[in-house]
């Protein structure tokens, strides 16, 4: 699975390698390992995609942010264990500077955020689409690039800020013709293990590392974890009742063993409550099993995924009030999300959800003879001026080439321009669906 959009044929990895005029050796003409190619049908479908994910985000008031895919490798040094940190696209620069294409986009959103400082007015509602890079080892295969859609918002400290983001990310699905049968929103909080940590006198340097272990419950055995979280020094009986607390199986269950004042109950309970005024309720699953792979969430965390439970994570997100703390910043309450552009057009293809998109134009533009090529510019000029979009043929053709390209541009019309017609200040114009023919004076084309 190269991960591209679903109009791209699987092509095989071949050779791919071309014959070079100098002798310099060969070319190969495939993307590097890992990495897409986006030929026209491919980014139609990307262009679609990415269109909806700035709808959205501007129908809930977001504001777009970009920065750099080149980022210092210091924002991505955590520790703490996370696949993502342990395969960045790094390298040290010819300024010796260690550098790497960025693995995520919440690290730079949080440099954004600081270089405001006080002149940031919160609260800050931002939303990006940038490519995620990852260096996996050739041996798995795997893809090495995709493109994310983040939402944030800085400044919040309530699940109000969740629960606008879990609206967006329904709206989105919504959109896309997915309803709650199709797919639906894990939800936890990280403040569940948290409790449990304290209860176990597990020091809170362990925590992020302990949830880093914990995510991979699905992914890899269990005494596997059982075996990572014992070498991160947490004790056996704490172990137990980690695993005991990822068990529980409803908020009232997690309210019975940790006591309804405790936050983490507060939080999931207030968050259920707004779903329910926001109708999306049916869309939320309560499950402590979830607590995602980055080290800096601190609080509510979230996952889309699909019912039939085929794929991988569709999107993901949670509360991060500490990140920019660890930047040497004055900590903000931040929570977003991040939205891969690849798993959900796996989904939308399952699911017989994929736009039919074809490429398009208004008029295809013909001189009838190379003599009238200065009048067939002026034409197809004309034309876009008016907003109509144009292939202006560019050579010299004849009329059965032009029909097939005015079927391969997807052209409505089909704008000749010929001698006769012409000294008489028109053209002649066929109307591709009608196969009606007439003559058009200029000034009413
Ligand atoms: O979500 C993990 C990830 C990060 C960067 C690139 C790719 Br593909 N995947």
């Amino acid at each position: 699975d190269n991960g591209a959009g679903v109009a791209t044929q699987e092509r095989k990895a071949g050779s791919g390698k071309i014959g070079d005029a100098s002798g310099r050796g060969m070319v190969d003409i495939n993307p590097p390992r890992g990495t897409r190619d986006f030929f026209p049908e491919d980014k139609r479908l990307q262009n679609w995609l990415f269109d909806e994910f700035a709808a959205v985000s501007r129908l809930f008031g977001f504001e777009q942010i970009d920065f750099p895919v080149l980022e210092s490798e210091e924002l991505y040094v955590r520790k703490a264990g996370e696949e993502i940190t342990e395969q960045l696209y790094n390298f040290e620069d010819k300024g010796g500077r260690r550098v790497t294409l960025r693995p995520e986009l919440t690290p730079s959103l949080a440099r954004l955020a600081l270089q405001k400082g006080k002149g940031l007015a919160l609260p800050a509602k931002w939303f990006s689409i940038g490519q995620c890079w990852r260096y996996e080892r050739a041996t798995r295969g795997r893809r090495r690039e995709h493109y994310q859609w983040n939402m944030d918002v800085i400044g919040v400290p309530g699940v109000e800020a969740e629960a606008e983001l879990l609206s967006a990310i329904v709206t989105f699905f919504q959109r896309l013709g997915l309803s709650s049968a199709d797919v639906g929103l894990k939800v936890s909080s990280r403040k569940v293990l948290q409790a449990v940590l304290q209860r176990y006198g597990v020091q809170e340097a362990s925590f992020g590392p302990v949830c880093v272990v914990v995510d991979k419950m699905e992914k890899i055995p269990r005494e596997k974890v059982v075996e990572e979280l014992a070498a991160l020094g947490v004790a056996a009986e704490a172990i137990e009742g980690i695993l005991q607390a990822l068990a529980l199986r409803s908020v009232a269950e997690l309210e019975e063993v940790l006591g309804g004042e405790t936050p983490a109950v507060a939080d999931l309970r207030r968050l259920f409550e707004l779903a329910a005024a926001y109708g999306y309720a049916d869309w939320l699953v309560f499950d402590a099993s979830v607590v995602r792979g980055l080290a800096y969430y601190t609080g509510v965390v979230f996952e889309g995924f699909d019912r039939a439970g085929v794929l991988r994570a569709i999107c993901g997100g949670g509360r991060y009030d500490r990140l920019l703390g660890t930047f040497g910043g004055e900590d903000q309450p931040c929570a977003g999300f991040g939205f891969g552009d690849a798993v959900v057009v796996e989904l939308l293809k399952d699911k017989g959800l994929l736009p039919q998109l074809r490429h398009e134009v208004e008029d295809l533009v013909m001189p009838q003879e190379e003599g009238l090529r200065d009048a067939a510019t002026s034409v197809a000029q004309r034309l876009r001026a008016s907003g109509r979009r144009v292939d202006l043929v560019l050579e010299a053709k004849r009329m059965k080439w032009a029909f097939k390209q005015a079927e391969r541009c997807g052209a409505a019309r089909l704008v000749l321009v010929a001698p006769e017609e012409w000294s008489r200040g028109a053209v002649r114009v066929k109307d591709l669906a009608s196969r009606e023919e007439k003559d058009v004076p200029l000034d009413q084309l």
